[in-house]
């Protein structure tokens, strides 16, 4: 394999022509070129592989076609493109003539082009499906969306999956897995290629259900038309994205692509909040919902929730007076919504109840651990490393974990730079008005000054703390500043008293921080391990 990065391709793929494509497709292209052997399909100049064609869309950023010599330099055998793109391809197969003289000069390939009135990247998603054998549909697919809970979710449907004997795939922000083999993903929700090259691995592997996240980006940027779900699943929705999507209307709206017979067979949705009964109500598609807050008043809903530091048990019941009782080990209510979620969106899709009940209590109920989501990484004290990233997800996240905190609990966050500014102040009065002690570090600052990032989260932060110490009951809330991450999680660990919880939040599994475009390596369960490392050394010292 040629790519840069690692990539999951379908070992075999019936190659089509390039004469067969542009017929398919309506596109123009020379005669000559009509016999050209297409063998795969990718919209990334790093990711061609000998025989790819090259698709070249519009960017955010810039124009794909300006990588057409990089493509063709790594095999690309054509490229499809847009009218703008057409002379960008031949300005860069130039510009790289002229770069590398003659000799190394790149042979120009057929290009073909897009009509104005064809959506580049919708035609890209029905291409890449069409190449590859619409490979969705060998499958049983599981697609989840909303703000928060999707990657807990597939996991949960993954386990759910293999509890029933199938072989399951897994698509989402962690890593990408068919079978037995796993790729850390890039997005959560993929480019249409690289999506349909993986349901093709998935097909030829022998995997027959996958668990797949959906993002509001992959919806509006037509990264799944090439997908029908058989299922998909809504967990909530709040301020997350605005920095893409502008307004939560629009945030949902593209979500709400998922709840239609373009894109999916039935859903269940969590209607505990405004967002879910919209997209209950406006879905065309059938929809069973559910509870986690209310009985009686959805198709299925929660009851007999008992917490425990190790997770929670709880029963699922349906208006048709079917019910299951079971356990999840992941922490806080919230995963109780995420595995009942779960567990309807398999029910609904077809399986027994009865059946799945005895699998769930043969395995010990649902144990799937999900990297960075919860993560208790220490003990004593307990150190918890989590992905909650909005101030809804920091809230609840810090909420799970005070009935089991005897002593205090910190929270170590930052926000993301260029991104959503608007969340900064609010994740900031959220943790203040949560939690005993609050530590703002950074997160991934991108393209902005760290300090000025750590500024907007600081404002709510202590104007939330001196609200909590103007109370009636006045709270005596704890609000620090200290970068960089490393130093702030090592800092707050060594500090910590035996009976205390410390939260870091924000960036879960992730193992780099990416500073000014240069990515640094950084995995907040490492720096946390090394921290309670030199805890235990301290005492052992002190004890000497
Ligand atoms: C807004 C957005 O989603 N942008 C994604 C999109 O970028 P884009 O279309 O603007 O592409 P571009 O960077 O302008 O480049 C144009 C074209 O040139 C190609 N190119 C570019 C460089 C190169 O060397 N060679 C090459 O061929 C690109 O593949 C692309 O087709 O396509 C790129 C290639 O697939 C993605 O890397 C990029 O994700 C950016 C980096 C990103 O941060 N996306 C986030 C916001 C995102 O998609 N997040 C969601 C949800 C996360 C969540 O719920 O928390 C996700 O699904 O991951
Ligand atoms: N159902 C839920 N409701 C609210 N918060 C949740 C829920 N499930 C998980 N969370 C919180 O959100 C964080 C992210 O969870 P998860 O990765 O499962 O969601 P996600 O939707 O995949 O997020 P992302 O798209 O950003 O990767 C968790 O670390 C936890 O703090």
């Amino acid at each position: 394999m040629t790519s840069e990065h690692d990539q999951m391709r379908p070992a075999s793929t019936s190659a089509r022509s390039v004469g067969e494509i542009s017929e398919r497709f309506g596109l123009a292209v020379p005669d000559a070129s009509e016999q050209v052997r297409v063998t795969g399909v990718t919209a990334s100049s790093a990711d061609v592989v000998p025989g790819d064609l090259f698709v070249a869309t519009q960017g955010f950023t810039s124009h794909g076609a300006r990588y057409a010599a990089d493509a063709l330099r790594r095999g690309a055998v054509g490229v499809l493109t847009d009218a703008r793109g057409r002379d960008l391809v031949a300005e860069s197969l130039s510009a790289s003539t002229a770069a590398a003289g003659i000799t190394g000069a790149v042979s120009p390939v057929p290009v073909l082009v897009v009509p104005d009135t064809v959506d580049s990247r919708a035609l890209l998603s029905e291409l890449a499906s069409w190449f590859y054998g619409e490979p969705a549909r060998a499958l049983l697919t599981f697609g989840v969306t909303g703000t928060n809970g999707k990657t807990t979710t597939t996991y949960l449907l993954d386990q759910l999956a293999r509890a029933q004997g199938r072989s399951g795939g897994l698509i989402g922000t962690v890593e990408t897995r068919s079978g037995d083999r796993v790729l850390p993903s890039r997005l959560t929700t993929p480019d249409a290629a690289t999506l349909q090259a993986v349901l093709a691995t998935m097909r030829e592997d022998g995997v027959r259900s996958l668990a797949m996240e959906v993002s509001s980006h992959a919806l509006a940027l037509h990264r799944v038309d090439g997908v029908v779900f058989d299922m998909v699943g809504f967990t909530n929705l709040s301020q997350d994205h605005l920095d893409f999507h502008e307004t939560l209307e629009a945030y949902l709206a593209a979500k709400m692509m998922l709840f239609a017979p373009e894109r999916a067979r039935r859903g269940v949705v969590v209607v505990d909040g405004p967002w879910g009964r919209r997209v209950a109500e406006a879905a065309t598609v059938p929809v069973a919902t559910l509870s986690i807050e209310e009985a009686g008043a959805s198709d299925w809903w929660v009851a007999d929730i008992v917490p425990a530091v190790d997770g929670s048990a709880f029963t699922l019941r349906h208006r048709d007076g079917r019910t299951l009782r079971t356990r999840t080990a992941l922490p806080g209510v919230f995963n109780v919504a995420n595995a009942a979620l779960a567990l309807t969106m398999v029910i609904e899709a077809g399986a027994d109840i009865d059946a799945l009940s005895q699998a769930l209590d043969r395995s010990g109920g649902m144990d799937a651990a999900v990297p960075g989501r919860m993560e208790v990484v220490g003990v004593s004290p307990r150190v918890v490393v989590d992905f909650a990233h909005n101030a809804d997800a920091l809230e609840l996240a810090i909420a799970a974990l005070r009935p089991t905190t005897p002593g205090r609990l910190t929270v170590v966050f930052g926000a993301t730079g260029d991104r959503d500014t608007g969340k900064r102040p609010i994740m900031g009065a959220v943790a203040a008005r949560t939690a005993d002690v609050v530590v703002v570090t950074d997160d991934d600052p991108h393209g902005e000054p760290a300090e000025q990032i750590r500024a907007a989260v600081l404002d709510g932060a202590r104007a939330a703390a001196a609200d909590a110490a103007g109370e009636p009951c006045p709270r005596v809330v704890d609000v620090l500043e200290i970068a960089p991450r490393a130093r702030a999680i090592r800092e707050i660990v060594l500090a910590a008293h035996e009976d205390d919880t410390v939260l870091v939040a924000g960036r879960g599994h992730e193992v780099w921080q990416e500073i000014d475009g240069v990515n640094h390596p950084l995995d907040d369960r490492v720096e946390v391990r090394a921290a309670l490392a030199a805890r235990t050394n301290k005492t052992k010292e002190h004890d000497e």
